[in-house]
């Protein structure tokens, strides 16, 4: 959150992206640990168990953890999402925090919610069941947080790219149009992505190592703690194109608004 106190700029969110990718590998790798647990995801199984709580057990615990962090204003802040409703009021007295960004109401959490049990968890994670249901779906909470913040920030990203001298007016123009193909293509750079993608393999194959104390021992990439391209595809797949989808719809609303602070 230090990042929203000072300029928004292209560069500063950049490197925000960068340092939550460190983030969301090491969720992952903590994740990967136990097994896919599909009990944790099923309401079936969560049904009789006394709390009168309709979902699976994973938005059971999401929904708590939830109401502790709404408490405390978590999602009060413009880069905070939560992933259920019906939350309480913060106990805090409200923050003013600096005006970066136009329409909030975004939220592609159900989106990634879906790609995260249907697509990441059956590819980090081994097959069965290791009774480990707590301890997965703590990791599971602390991965889909990092992975919303992170797709979230399409919103600032959009903010910064709207803002920039040189493209601003073909901004409006598209924005005016409705153009959606158009915002899309334009806010596109593929070379960004193409360094994101080989960055991603390189620190998967360094944080995912076993690396000794004796310097002698090279580092071994035999036995990584996650494959070594599942994080690139994953980001490659799901989640530069759902930051994407958050940068355009939050364009596509973008002169709804009055303008914000000084450029
Ligand atoms: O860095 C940007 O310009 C972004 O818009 C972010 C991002 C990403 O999700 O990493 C998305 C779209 C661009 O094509 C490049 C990268």
């Amino acid at each position: 959150m230090d990042f929203l106190k000072t300029t928004l700029s292209l560069d500063t969110i950049r490197r925000e992206l960068v340092r939550l990718e460190d983030s969301i590998i090491f969720a992952l790798i903590e994740r990967a640990q136990f097994a896919q647990n599909s009990n944790v995801y099923s309401k079936e199984y969560f049904q009789g168990n006394g709390t009168g709580f309709e979902g699976s057990f994973l938005e059971y615990f999401l929904h708590e953890i939830e109401c502790v962090h709404a408490k405390v204003r978590r999602y009060t802040s413009p880069d905070e999402y939560p992933f259920t409703q019906n939350l309480p009021s913060p106990i805090l007295p409200a923050l003013q925090f600096p005006p970066l960004l136009v329409s909030n109401s975004i939220n592609v959490n159900p989106q990634l919610m879906d790609i995260y049990l249907h697509n990441i968890v059956p590819i980090i994670c081994q097959k069965g069941d290791d009774s480990n249901y707590g301890s997965a779906a703590t990791k599971d909470v602390d991965a889909l947080q990092c992975l919303s913040r992170r797709i979230h920030y399409g919103k600032f990203v959009a903010e910064a790219k709207f803002n920039d001298p040189k493209e601003h007016d073909l901004y409006v123009s598209l924005i005016k149009a409705q153009d959606r193909d158009g915002i899309m293509e334009l806010l596109t750079n593929r070379a960004v992505e193409e360094r994101l993608l080989l960055r991603l393999r390189r620190k998967a194959l360094v944080y995912g190592q076993e690396i000794e104390a004796d310097d002698k021992a090279p580092a071994s990439s035999s036995h990584l703690r996650i494959e070594l391209d599942v994080v690139a595809n994953m980001y490659e797949k799901f989640v530069i194109p759902l930051t994407k989808e958050v940068e355009v719809e939050y364009l596509l609303r973008r002169l709804d608004h009055v303008p914000l602070g000084p450029k």
